[in-house]
């Protein structure tokens, strides 16, 4: 192999620029040369790709979003997009591709795969909904950032005796919430997998506010069976001592730069992509399993669903 290009693609995660580096300094280390393929999927079937030096790398592993920039593109999803995406692959000569993105973005990674191109696949999203990985690059910062938004929401809140209703991303993931939640001492947690019945929230609010607490925070992951406006109204309307503030945390929790531990996730798994490309692994994710790192078959990461541990469900329950 002489020639890989590397993308980012779906939403931007927190170390997909340490990511970048990573893969094109490995690449360059071992010989050959990498293609940087601008706004993912979209920017494949255009043809907009480079060659990236080392120089073009340079005072990017600390910075958040990624240089390459990211899109959702539909074309992709059709036959007559995969076969511009060969084409253009063929006229720039590229041999290997690694992606680096979410659970969709993989989807892509195995159609390409499955056209007969050495693909390998990079978990990065801040959801940690992507099957056979611990977890995925953004998730450390994404989740410190929610943190760092619940400690001074809390401030605000005890100072007036309030509930705040606090809405985090996630997509049909309740990891951020439930780990936000336990993290940040919510009293309420509501994910998609363990939902609460509005009457159900309304009954833990009032009897946080009967035992005296100055404060209540209830943190809800927007794949909830039901909206975080609709739970405001349902709240205010049965009294339940607090009065009820509202904050979307929204795509704040996709920027900032990445943590350390972001950047060595992101540096380690970059790099091994590289090495897996080159051994001719491909059709596979590279994954943080415990201490390990490892690869998984693609098929098997976009056919399973992500489990949240139960031990997280308990730990909750248990300290609110
Ligand atoms: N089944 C599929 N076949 C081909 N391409 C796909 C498929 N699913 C997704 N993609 C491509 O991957 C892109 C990104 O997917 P998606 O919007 O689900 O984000 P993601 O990678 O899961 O990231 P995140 O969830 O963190 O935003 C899509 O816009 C599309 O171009
Ligand atoms: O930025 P967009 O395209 O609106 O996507 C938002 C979605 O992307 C994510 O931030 C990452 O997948 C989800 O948590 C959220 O649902
Ligand atoms: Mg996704």
């Amino acid at each position: 192999m002489k020639r890989i290009a590397v993308m980012t693609s779906g939403g931007d995660a927190p170390g997909m620029n340490a990511a970048i580096r990573a893969v094109v300094r490995a690449g360059i280390a071992q010989g050959i040369e990498v293609y940087g393929i601008r706004q993912a999927y979209a920017g494949l079937l255009s043809g907009d790709m480079e060659l990236l030096t080392s120089r073009e790398v340079s005072g990017i592993l600390q910075r958040g979003g990624t240089i390459l920039q990211t899109a959702r593109n539909e074309e992709f999803k059709t036959a007559q997009g995969q076969r511009k995406a060969l084409r253009r692959l063929n006229e720039h000569n590229i041999e290997g591709v690694i992606v680096i993105g979410g659970d969709g973005s993989l989807r892509g990674a195995t159609v390409l795969h499955d056209l007969g191109v050495p693909t390998v696949g990079v978990p990065a999203s801040i959801d940690n909904d992507i099957y056979g990985t611990d977890t995925s690059i953004g998730v450390d910062t994404a989740l410190n950032t929610i943190l760092d938004a619940l400690d001074r929401l809390r401030d605000t809140a005890t100072s007036h005796n309030r509930c705040f209703l606090i809405e985090v991303m996630g997509r049909n993931c309740g990891y951020l919430a439930l780990t936000g939640g336990i993290l940040g001492g919510a009293e309420v947690i509501i994910t998609p997998e363990r939902p609460l019945s509005m009457e159900d929230v309304a009954r833990d609010l009032e009897s946080a506010y009967v035992k005296g607490k100055a404060h209540a925070i209830a943190v809800i992951a927007e794949g909830a069976p039901y909206k975080v406006t609709e739970l405001q109204e349902f709240l205010e309307k049965q009294h339940v001592g607090f009065e009820i503030r509202l904050t979307i945390l929204g795509h704040t929790q996709r920027g900032g730069g990445p943590t350390a531990f972001d950047r060595l996730l992101a540096t380690r798994m970059g790099v091994e992509a590289v090495k897996r490309l080159l051994a001719g692994e491909t059709g596979v994710m590279v994954a943080r399993q415990g201490r390990v790192q490892t690869t998984v078959p693609l098929k098997e990461v976009t056919s399973q669903q992500r489990e949240i541990t139960g031990e997280y469900y308990d730990l909750a329950q248990m300290l609110q």
